[in-house]
């Protein structure tokens, strides 16, 4: 692992780190905030997934939650969206939304996609294996995210609900199997057979989940992604019919862009924390 920065920040440290993943076949790079408390305790961690084109420092510059992430005790990991670097393959037509910048937090079974695009476990297994043996933190973790990262923070959760407290989302991509990104995404990293495609799918999994995780939802109504790509209503058809409680809050006149999470994000990491402990 090797520092590539370090800045000072709410009297905590952001960090920005590379590394080789074994699962990704390539070396990556992750941010970490570790709020003042980590100097003398182990804290928390919320792990936070970005959206189609992002890498970790959308997140680290634009959202605005280091103050509080400092209030709270939080460390907030932000991984990258994807493999990257010479050797992984992207969409041929160089689309945002597929290959480079768009992993979808799945583990890619199908060729050329398969020998590089495992988020899944990288997100899941690998990254926090590395963070919990390299920083002062304990194995208490909550995961976020934005449109595709809002799809992987519940998906990766809800497959996984014994590594994590709680899951939130902005504007989360909620039924893949059901919109052009989705179907994009997962028909390319997973095959054709829509089978497979069930356990990548927000709404799928609410709907059959046997454990709850508490779940935040925050979506704009002036989101140009909401009808065709992001399908909230899915979501809570699903949560409605399974009984999951789920939190979903509609907020009228705000959009997909940053400007949205940095006006509730403070709400989100005051979620995680009453459930990180
Ligand atoms: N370039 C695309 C739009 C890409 C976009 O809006 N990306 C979002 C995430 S979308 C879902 O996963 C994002 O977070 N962008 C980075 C940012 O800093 O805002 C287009 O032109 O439509």
């Amino acid at each position: 692992m090797e520092k590539v920065s370090e800045n000072r920040c709410f009297d905590g440290r952001q960090l920005q780190f590379t590394h080789r993943s074994a699962v990704l076949n390539c070396e990556m790079r992750f941010g970490i905030y570790l709020p003042p408390q980590a100097e003398v305790r182990n804290v928390p961690v919320l792990y936070w997934l970005s959206g189609l084109t992002c890498t970790d420092e959308n997140f680290t510059h634009k959202a605005g939650a280091q103050r509080v992430a400092a209030e709270l005790g939080m460390a907030i990991v932000m991984p990258d969206t994807s493999p990257r670097g010479e050797g992984v393959p992207d969409d041929p037509d160089g689309a945002y939304d597929f290959g480079l910048g768009a992993g979808f937090y799945v583990n890619a079974t199908e060729t050329p996609w398969s020998e590089h695009y495992k988020m899944y476990d990288y997100v899941v297994k690998e990254l926090p294996e590395l963070i919990e043996a390299e920083f002062p933190v304990t194995d208490k973790r909550a995961i976020s995210g934005h449109s595709m990262g809002g799809h992987g923070a519940i998906i990766l959760a809800l497959n996984n609900p014994d590594r994590y407290t709680s899951i939130s989302a902005f504007s989360p991509i909620c039924n893949p199997m059901d919109c052009p990104w989705g179907e994009k995404a997962l028909g390319n990293y997973l095959g054709a057979d829509k089978a497979a495609w069930a356990k990548h799918d927000a709404s799928y999994l609410v709907r059959h989940a046997d454990k709850q995780l508490p779940l935040l939802v925050d979506q704009g109504l002036a989101d140009n992604f909401l009808v065709e790509q992001l399908k909230p209503e899915a979501l809570e058809a699903a949560a409605a019919e399974s009984g999951y409680a789920l939190k979903l809050r509609r907020h009228e006149g705000y959009d997909h862009s940053y400007f949205f999470i940095s006006s509730f994000i403070e709400e989100h990491l005051r979620f995680h924390a009453k459930y990180l402990g």
